[in-house]
């Protein structure tokens, strides 16, 4: 499996292993790094009119200066660039030494339009901002026109974050990197700098991921298809799973539709709008295989749950924040894990608990592990609103999903281009399996409607919730252009029926 995704750190402990463990020294795998990039290139670009290598003082430089030997020997015109020699004794010393051609100061360095700029100025080791000579070149292989690829990462980006260090980073047609992605590969604005990523096998056996014991991943059917419910052949509606999707009052009614629809999709066997008794008539209006149902009060809604053996609930979207929405939230709370398997919160429950974000952790928190975690799904906005000091871009998308899926005890959906999936036991995806079609009004209803579906018919939190983000974003991708909300649980069965057959 090639999902896992190395932090810079994992990715350098790898390499200690396999050196450790023989027969390549850290220059053999040095000189591998850099024959799979010789053979990317020529595979790829091998009519451009010149090959610039623009080399920086560490090991991303060596690889560079291996590449413009390779280069070299093949007979492609080719210049290499270095500011600062590499550090006597050093593998980057070694490469230098072995290069025939004479290097060139990066300021000289120029591109036109039919060259190839090969990126080796910085990748697992920049520790600040480019500045300078280096700044300088980034600029001018933006501007050139030339193709550019870069070895293991664009320089100024971070492998950790996907965040651009100091606001200047390479911006690469396709990124050759070593034996795993890395978190910075498919984190934006990472991934539009990489263009096409490429991984490269440099001969670093899998078991060194044995000592290493990644827990992140890139999102993929491999991780959780074995999860994914099917009925047996002697179950019944309820048997396969009650969803109660909450709706809000007369003009907040269609969110909790989408929602109840996504989760009648992902298999539910049976689903029910509860509404408020204002919005009954509203609901009953647009339903036919959901069924209604009305609870005003706390004790109608437990009654409902406890009576319908509901397994799944959703609420939150146009649900309306406020006291009410806290107390429904509680009850259902108080049910998981008796009658209620999962429960997402979207939505209007997040932003509820924005005075008292410890109120909600303190809920969720239930000490049982035979109780599924909740989902929670908020997109940046509600996150910030639960989780203020986690806001913002200071810090990798990962580490703060982590870093809330631990205080809120649930497993956290943090929404966008790059969602990230995190589970409180530390486990967590990156998703690259969307459309941007998905940024229209009401689909994440639908998301957080499909993961209770998945929840009420007993699949694991975490699995659920990676699960329903990628079909959601499988679901755009077949659609593109002119996709709604009330589009994709209709493209759900398509989707689902390649996951698990008919
Ligand atoms: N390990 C292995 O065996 C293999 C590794 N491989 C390759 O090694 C790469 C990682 O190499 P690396 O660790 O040497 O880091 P690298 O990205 O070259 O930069 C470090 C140097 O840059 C400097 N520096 C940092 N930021 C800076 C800035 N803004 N402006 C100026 N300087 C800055 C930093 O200086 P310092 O911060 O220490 O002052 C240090 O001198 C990896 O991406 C892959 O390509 C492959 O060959 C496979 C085998
Ligand atoms: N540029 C994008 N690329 C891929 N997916 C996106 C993009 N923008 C938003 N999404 C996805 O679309 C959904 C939007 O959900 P949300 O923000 O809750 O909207 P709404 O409240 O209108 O339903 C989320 O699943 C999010 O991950
Ligand atoms: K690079």
């Amino acid at each position: 499996m090639m999902d896992e995704l190395l932090t810079p750190a994992e990715m350098s402990e790898a390499d200690r292993l396999a050196i450790a463990g023989g027969p390549s020294n850290g220059y053999g795998l040095m000189c591998r790094a850099g024959a799979a990039i010789a053979a990317a290139i020529l595979a790829r670009y091998p009519a451009s009119r010149h090959f610039h290598v623009l080399c920086g003082p560490g090991n991303n430089g060596g690889d560079g200066l291996v590449v413009a030997r390779l280069l070299a020997d093949a007979g492609c015109p080719v210049t290499a660039y270095q500011d600062d020699s590499p550090r006597p004794g050093t593998d980057a010393a070694m490469a230098l030494a072995a290069l025939e051609l004479r290097t060139r100061p990066l300021e000289v360095f120029y591109a036109g339009g039919d060259d190839l700029v090969v990126d080796a100025m910085f990748g697992a080791g920049l520790t600040r901002p480019l500045q300078g000579n280096f700044a300088r070149a980034v600029e001018r292989a933006n501007a050139s026109g030339a193709a550019v690829l870069a070895v293991d990462l664009p320089s100024g980006l971070s492998g950790d974050s996907g965040q651009v260090l100091g606001g200047i980073a390479i911006r690469a047609d396709m990124t050759v990197t070593f034996f795993r992605r890395k978190p910075g590969h498919l984190l934006l604005p990472g991934r539009s700098l990489c263009g096409e990523t490429v991984v490269a096998d440099i001969g670093i056996a899998d078991e060194a991921l044995t000592t290493i014991g990644p827990k992140l991943w890139q999102n993929n059917p491999r991780l959780w298809q074995m999860h994914l419910p099917r009925p047996t052949e002697n179950g019944h509606k309820y048997s396969r799973g009650h969803v109660a999707s909450f709706s809000g009052g007369p003009s907040a009614t269609g969110a909790a539709r989408l929602a109840a629809m996504a989760a009648a999709r992902a298999g539910a066997g049976a689903v029910t709008v509860v509404s408020p008794g204002s919005a009954m008539s509203v609901n009953a209006a647009h339903l036919t295989a959901i069924m209604l149902r009305r609870a005003d009060r706390v004790d109608e809604l437990a009654d409902f749950v406890n009576s319908r053996k509901v397994a799944g609930a959703v609420i939150g979207p146009g649900f309306g924040v406020g006291e009410h929405c806290r107390n429904f939230v509680s009850a259902l709370n108080r049910l998981r894990g008796e009658e209620v398997l999962g429960l997402v919160l979207d939505a209007d429950a997040l932003t509820s608990f924005e005075e008292e974000p410890e109120a909600l952790f303190a809920l969720l928190a239930k000490g049982t592990s035979s109780v599924q975690p909740a989902v929670l799904t908020p997109h940046e906005g509600e996150f910030g609103r639960l989780f203020p000091d986690l806001a913002g871009a200071m810090r990798s998308k990962v580490e703060r999903a982590r870093e809330a899926a631990s205080r809120c005890t649930s497993v956290v959906i943090l929404k966008g281009p790059d969602t990230v999936v995190a589970s409180p036991d530390d486990r967590a995806v990156i998703n690259a399996h969307a459309s941007p079609y998905l940024a229209t009004a009401g689909s994440g209803d639908v998301l957080a409607g499909l993961v209770a579906g998945f929840l009420a018919q007993g699949m694991p939190s975490f699995e659920a919730a990676c699960a329903a983000v990628w079909i959601h974003g499988d679901c755009s991708l077949r659609f593109g252009p002119g996709l709604t909300a009330d589009d994709l649980p209709g493209l759900i069965p398509t989707t689902l029926r390649q996951l698990v057959g008919t």
